[in-house]
């Protein structure tokens, strides 16, 4: 049933509008003001200057020297006004959403009728953007720890593996060398029973810390479980990657570990492997070579690294 516009009803209309907490205000054809509610001028910190006939340059000129109203990304006035009239009156019909340098959020829709007259709209949309943002921030927390060893901080065995894949995807793409250790704490079993458990989580944080300490950009660290971590070395042959190791090896002997407890030292071992391109190379087999190495290292008398013998070499 289309409204019949009775002065009662229009005048309710109007009571609304003058009202109201969305901010109303219309423009004619030649961009002046030819309405306005006190919400709007509130909304963008214009009460005391926005007069009828002022045009919406006007507002926009007051807003940018003012610093009210409309956060402006631009950093000089024709930037800004060059930016607003690229998408101003260009569709009969938009929403967007506003963000105001009191840190407020309206919706605003622009309404331009066949004559050339404006209506715009405001909601202030302040507390559902609140939400929004705040469950983007606990998703990107979630997603954090879904990726982080919550002990020591590093990527964990399901992160690493994806910048494994990642990584193996690239070496086979661009046919470059890449390396793979896996390094775990020796006796780690004893330093909890004769020091207990806080101890030991002591260590595998000292450890991790060592290991971020000695890497470059473009390497990554990871903790598998338990004492076993993991390197991944980029542009690295098996050799580089068990120099690079060795300097761990030496670097930790150097190293004080006075304030976890007194007098307490420990070692590690590692395995290297590099990724070798052939046709049967998978993620798989390059980890578990990664792993006999390490076996080597450990059988071997730990406290070293090993890059991985086949048997009979
Ligand atoms: N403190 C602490 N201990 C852990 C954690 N995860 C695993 N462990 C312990 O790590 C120990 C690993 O022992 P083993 O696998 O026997 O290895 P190891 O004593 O280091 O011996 P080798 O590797 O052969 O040198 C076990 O006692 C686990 O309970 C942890 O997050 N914190």
């Amino acid at each position: 049933m289309t409204p019949v516009f009775t002065e009662q009803l229009v005048s309710l209309m109007l009571e609304h509008i003058s009202h109201t907490e969305n901010g109303i205000a219309a423009l004619d054809a030649n961009d002046r003001f030819i309405f306005f509610n006190p919400a709007f001028t509130a909304m963008f910190g214009i009460a005391d200057y926005l007069t009828l006939g002022h045009s919406f340059d006007d507002m926009l000129t007051r807003m940018f020297s003012h610093g009210v109203g409309t956060n402006c990304k631009s950093s000089t006035l024709p930037e800004w006004l060059a930016y607003v009239h690229s998408q101003y009156r260009k569709k009969p019909f938009r929403s967007f959403e506003v963000d105001l340098v009191n840190g407020r959020w309206l919706l605003m829709t622009e309404q331009v009728n066949e004559n050339g007259e404006v209506v715009l709209v405001g909601n202030d949309i302040t507390r559902a953007k609140q939400a929004e943002q705040a469950l983007k921030a606990a998703k990107e927390i979630l997603k954090q720890q879904a990726l982080t060893d919550e002990l020591t901080g590093i990527s964990n065995r399901r992160h690493f593996m994806q910048l494994v894949h990642y990584e193996y995807n690239r070496a086979r793409r661009y046919d470059s060398r890449i390396s793979l250790a896996i390094l775990d704490i020796d006796y780690f079993k004893k330093i909890n029973d004769n020091l207990g458990h806080p101890v030991g989580d002591e260590v595998i944080r000292h450890f991790a810390t060592l290991l971020q300490q000695q890497l470059r950009k473009q390497d990554a660290v990871g903790r598998l479980g338990g004492e076993e971590f993991a390197l991944l070395l980029p542009e690295t042959t098996e050799a580089e990657a068990a120099v690079m190791i060795e300097r761990i090896i030496k670097q930790l002997k150097q190293t004080q570990l006075d304030h976890i407890v007194p007098g307490l030292s420990y070692t590690f071992s590692a395995g290297v492997a590099e990724l070798k391109l052939t046709s049967a190379a998978s993620i798989d087999s390059w980890v578990s070579i990664a792993d006999q190495a390490l076996y080597q290292a450990k059988t071997g008398g730990r406290d070293r690294v090993e890059i991985y013998q086949a048997k009979g070499k």
